[in-house]
């Protein structure tokens, strides 16, 4: 057993001021012993127009943002999953990417949001992803960490079961969807698509997310409610959200033990075995 801690923040344009927040998680999550610590989409930033989410951004190898971490990586001796952006080498727009920052504070692994969220929700949100960000292509391999094998998406992600199909065959025993979403869109999906998502693939589900109002102007909220579910679809790490005027004080984590037995017994008693011969299978 070992214990993965999910963190929660609001991050603003202000990279110095995300980096604090981060790094008080890092101290708190290495204080509760925990094994990993896992961050939200965009923990870099969050700007308010995709011009400026352009312009903030930072290759991973100079950007402060980065470098903070992985020198607080290092100090604390945690691994760090942690969403960020990075230019793009084919087009004017961002990747919205998730890292993992070994204990050694090295980048070993990268993963870019491959479903981008563009909406326009009647009286609701409207955000299009695309107009700054680019892509990705592909689905890494699930790697090996101190909390079990862990399979990376992002966000939006989690409305494809695809991919974390997918992962799962691969041999994944975490998924993660670090995330920041939309309140509405929170309210009547979030809970059920991440438990969903758990008890499909039999696996633990991490989702950090992002919580409350990221600019002054108040023109982009997230809804929060941070959770680790696990591979019975138990919520088993929680945090709350913003109050209602969007307001939302202290960075904070939650914490969980990942049993890799219990997730063995869940797979072992209750095979799902698909059915291949009459329906294509996940490649
Ligand atoms: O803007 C940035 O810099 C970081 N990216 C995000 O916050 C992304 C794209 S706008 N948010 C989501 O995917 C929310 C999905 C969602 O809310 C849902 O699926 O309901």
């Amino acid at each position: 057993m070992a214990i993965a801690a999910v963190g929660q923040i609001c991050s603003t344009a202000s990279m110095t001021h995300n980096l604090s927040q981060c790094v008080t998680l890092i101290q708190k999550a290495a204080s509760a012993g925990a094994k990993a610590l896992f961050l939200p989409e965009a923990s870099d930033y969050i700007a308010p127009t995709a011009a400026e989410t352009i312009s903030l951004v930072q290759p991973a190898s100079t950007s402060p943002f980065v470098l903070g971490l992985r020198s607080a990586a290092r100090a604390a001796s945690l691994p760090i999953s942690v969403g960020i952006h990075e230019p793009s080498t084919s087009s004017k727009r961002v990747k919205n990417i998730l890292i993992w920052i070994d204990a050694n504070g090295e980048i070993a692994h990268r993963y870019q949001k491959l479903h981008l969220f563009d909406v326009e929700i009647k009286d609701g949100p409207i955000l299009k992803e695309s107009n700054s960000v680019e892509p990705g292509m592909e689905i890494p391999e699930p790697f090996d960490s101190a909390v079990g094998k862990v399979g990376s998406m992002i966000c939006f992600d989690l409305r494809f079961p695809e991919i974390s199909l997918a992962l799962r065959k691969r041999g994944a025993q975490l998924l993660l969807y670090p995330s920041a979403f939309t309140v509405p869109t929170g309210i009547a999906h979030w809970s059920t698509l991440l438990r969903a998502r758990a008890v499909e693939t039999q696996s633990y589900v991490i989702a950090a997310a992002q919580c409350g109002m990221h600019n002054e102007a108040g023109t982009r909220r997230s809804y929060g409610h941070s959770v680790i579910v696990d591979p019975w679809g138990k919520v088993i790490a929680e945090l709350g959200g913003a109050a209602e005027d969007g307001s939302w004080k202290e960075p904070e984590i939650a914490v969980a033990d990942i049993d890799l037995d219990y997730l063995e017994k869940v797979r072992r008693e209750m095979p799902l075995l698909r059915r291949t011969d009459v329906y294509p299978e996940i490649k």
